[in-house]
């Protein structure tokens, strides 16, 4: 049995708190069956769509109703973690329970280390919040002052800087609910980007990916597998185009390689990649899996998924 570190992507938590709440009981299902079948988990999710709605919100709410405050993106990115880390705790103390699985389920509001002089706080690339025409993009960085991107052929989105996690502020206790046989949710949205100044932590407005965000719990887990649970069942080169190759199983070097041929595009595909990367070369032994969540039990099987490992 395994000990399982598990990233889950956007189409596992929807686009609205409505559609969550619905869709995190489909998402309860396949990491249920992994504990099942005895497999230790650690669980972890996005939240691009979500904090980027709750700081559009309070924007725009504060600007008309002035007992309204503005939010500091920090805390709302606390705010994300809280309200998605409570559906999926619903979702799964209910699937766990209806097992016989006799599990607490926790969210950890966690904290994250980044470095202040990353260069990611220069140049913003994490896209977070809905979808906007060109013209909707170029009105809101006229009048909001954000930075909008063309997000891979699907809309404009609003970018923010994303810096590289470095450590985590409450990797102890994390590893504390692991030992004691509960599950526990950590590193929401890739945690809160916070800077280190002696005992002083300080939150700072960013996103941290959670795939990269992800590889470093599992190390400081000691976890064996890395799964990233996405909406594609593999991953491809040439993806999109009449030539795509999906790929069962590659080496970190072939990873690598394919991520400098350009196959992976960098919003989205580039940093499970390079997550997967920097976890398997972390310790030898260690595997990291690519695949959607309806085929987790699959792919742990090595049926389908792909597979990136050294072995
Ligand atoms: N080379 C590739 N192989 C497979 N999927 C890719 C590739 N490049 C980009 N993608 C896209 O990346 C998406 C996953 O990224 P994203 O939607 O940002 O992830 P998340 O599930 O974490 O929200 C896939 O659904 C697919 O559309
Ligand atoms: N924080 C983060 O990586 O969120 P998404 O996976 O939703 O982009």
């Amino acid at each position: 049995m395994s000990k399982v570190m598990i990233a889950l992507g956007g189409n596992a938590l929807g686009n609205t708190p409505q559609e969550q709440l619905e869709l995190v009981k489909e998402t309860a299902v396949p990491i249920a069956d992994l504990i099942e079948e005895g497999h230790a988990v650690v669980l972890a999710h996005g939240n691009g769509p979500q904090v980027g709605m709750i700081n559009a919100s309070f924007e725009t709410s504060s600007g008309v109703d002035k007992k309204i405050s503005e939010m500091p993106f920090p805390e709302c990115s606390a705010m994300s973690q809280g309200y998605i880390g409570y559906h999926l705790q619903n979702a799964l103390s209910f699937e766990l329970k209806n097992r016989g699985i006799n599990k607490s389920v926790v969210s950890v509001v966690t904290q994250v280390v980044v470095d202040e002089k990353d260069e990611a706080f220069e140049n913003p690339s994490k896209p977070i919040g809905g979808f906007y025409t060109e013209e909707e993009s170029k009105r809101l960085e006229l009048e909001k002052g954000y930075k909008m991107i063309e997000d891979s052929g699907r809309g404009y989105r609003r970018v923010v800087p994303s810096p590289k996690p470095v450590d985590i502020v409450e990797k102890d206790v994390i590893k504390d609910i692991i030992k004691s046989g509960h599950l526990v949710i950590a590193v929401g949205g890739g945690g809160i980007p916070t800077i280190q100044r002696g005992n002083l932590l300080t939150g700072v407005p960013a996103v941290i990916d959670k795939d990269l965000a992800s590889c470093k719990l599992g190390e400081l887990t000691d976890c064996d597998t890395l799964f990233i649970l996405t909406a594609v069942e593999k991953i491809a080169i040439n993806f999109g185009k009449p030539t795509q190759k999906n790929l069962d199983k590659l080496t970190t070097e072939e990873a690598r390689k394919y991520a400098d041929e350009g196959h992976f595009a960098p919003g989205s595909m580039l940093p499970k990649v390079m997550a997967a990367i920097d976890f398997v070369e972390s310790k030898e032994g260690r595997k990291a899996i690519i695949t959607s969540l309806e085929n987790a039990k699959k792919a742990l099987l090595g049926e389908t998924g792909t597979l990136i490992s050294n072995i």
